[in-house]
Parts: C-alpha cells; sequence; structure tokens
C-alpha cells in the first residue's frame, strides 16, 4: 500500500547539539536503507521548512507505524499520514 507522509521536524532549542547531531545521522542511514529496501520511494524536501513529504510503499498500517515510530528523529515529529489509492485517470 502507498502512504504520503508529512513530517514535520521540531528540535528544542535547547537540545544538546551533539546529541542531536548524532541522531540526524542515524535518521539519515535509516532513511537511506529504507529507500534502498524500496519501503520509502519518494523524500522531497518541503521547500523553506524543516520538512519533508515522503511516499512510502509498505504492507499496510502497521507495518507504516512500525517504520515511522522507530525512526530515530520521531520523538521530535509531527506526522500526517494519508493513504493512497489508484487515481481513475492516472496512466500508470
Ligand atoms: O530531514 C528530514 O526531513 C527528517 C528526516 C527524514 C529523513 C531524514 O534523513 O531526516
Amino acid at each position: 500500500m502507498l502512504y504520503a507522509v508529512h513530517m514535520d521536524v521540531q528540535i528544542p532549542h535547547d537540545s544538546d547539539p551533539a546529541t542531536i547531531d548524532k541522531l540526524k545521522a542515524e535518521e539519515k542511514a535509516r532513511a537511506q536503507d529504507l529507500q534502498r529496501e524500496g519501503k520509502w520511494v519518494h523524500l522531497w524536501r518541503v521547500a523553506g521548512r524543516y520538512a519533508n513529504i515522503s511516499i512510502f510503499d509498505v504492507a499496510g498500517h502497521d507495518e507504516l507505524h512500525g517504520v515511522l515510530s522507530t525512526l530515530p528523529l520521531f520523538p521530535f515529529m509531527e506526522i500526517s499520514v494519508t493513504p493512497l489509492a489508484k487515481h481513475p485517470s492516472s496512466i500508470k
């Protein structure tokens, strides 16, 4: 199943910079592994914001929740999820 996911990242200003740098490096490695696995099929930066719009291709809601909730930056994210269905006018 395909899902559009919007992630807004809000890191508290008083966070330890070294801890945040480590989490960001771990997040990047995890995001790239998921892309190589074909589960995170699009990852786009929202221009001008520390946010992304992504497309995930996973088995269903439970797998998506498992993936998102174990992202290293998950505690600092506001996430919204939109399940996607086939559009009748799509040629793909
Ligand atoms: O930068 C972000 O949008 C947050 C998160 C998503 C992928 C990644 O590497 O970091």
